[in-house]
């Protein structure tokens, strides 16, 4: 379970770009989080796996507190949390075992991987992985001789050979046709049921989020301003995250013309 705090971010001296946020997301269930462009949703899952350093709040994944953590300690709890990107950030000239192995760097020595002598287990795993989401056959095709949806399964089994207890997905399908984008994010559904993995998709489209997440977190201006299921994202629960200034900014006096022009 990942249970976030009262998280606050901020880049240098402005203003928070996360005020305060609590989130608390169980085993397999698929949650999306959707906003305008500049909400914080990256900066929301570069915190949790530490890429930005949350200026205060807790977030503890499984009972181990993130936020304190630095070394040894760090590189442990990171392992934990699988990532998958936008750009898949495969290394081309690679194959696709040794892309999907790369997901076990930290776990084996380096002479190892440099050798690509890759532990029997591991193997095993990998194929397994790869069976499951149809690209066991290009295991030794070059990562870049492979369709951009081909791609992001292998981003997405690398990141499942690390056997994390959470996997965060950073608009997964934005660099993907439609019909792809959809079949991702169903096998990112598929995947987070059977191996009872909480998923969380920063995602841009709304039908997507709708379609074929469980829950949709709705942020505005660094705030969670809606959380429910997808049918609870009525029209006005819409326009609130897209258009719309939240209650707390209104008090705390924004200027609600500002802040409207500034997002658009
Ligand atoms: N490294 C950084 N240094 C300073 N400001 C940053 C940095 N990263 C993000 N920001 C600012 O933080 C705010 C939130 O950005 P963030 O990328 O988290 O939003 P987002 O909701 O993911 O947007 P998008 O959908 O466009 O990716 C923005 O105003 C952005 O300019």
């Amino acid at each position: 379970m990942l249970q976030i705090t009262d998280l606050v971010k901020r880049y240098g001296a402005g203003e928070p770009v996360l005020k305060n946020l609590d989130l608390k997301i169980e085993g397999e269930s698929i949650v999306s989080i959707i906003g305008s462009s500049g909400a914080g949703k990256s900066t929301l899952l570069r915190c949790i796996n530490k890429l930005v350093e949350p200026t205060s709040g807790s977030i503890v994944l499984n009972g181990t507190e993130l936020t304190a953590l630095k070394g040894h300690a760090l590189r442990e709890a990171r392992r934990k949390i699988g990532m998958v990107f936008q750009g898949f950030n495969l290394v081309d000239r690679l194959t696709v075992m040794e892309n999907v192995q790369s997901g076990r760097l930290g776990y084996i020595s380096s002479w190892a991987a440099i050798m690509r002598r890759y532990p029997k287990d591991d193997i095993r795993h990998a194929y397994e992985l790869m069976e499951r989401v149809g690209i066991a056959h290009y295991a030794n095709k070059r990562a870049d001789e492979l369709s951009g949806g081909e791609r992001q399964r292998v981003g997405v089994v690398r990141a499942l050979m690390q056997r994390p207890e959470i996997l965060l997905a950073d608009e997964p399908t934005a660099s993907l046709d439609p019909k792809t984008s959809e079949q991702i994010m169903q096998l990112l559904r598929d995947l987070s049921k059977e191996l009872k993995l909480p998923v969380l998709i920063n995602i841009h489209n709304v039908a997507e989020a709708r379609e074929y997440t469980d829950r949709i977190v709705g942020m505005r201006y660094g705030r969670i301003i809606f959380d429910g299921l997808p049918g609870e994202l009525v029209p006005e629960a819409m326009e609130e995250i897209y258009a719309g200034v939240p209650s707390q900014d209104r008090q705390q006096g924004t200027a609600p013309s500002a802040a409207l022009k500034a997002a658009t």
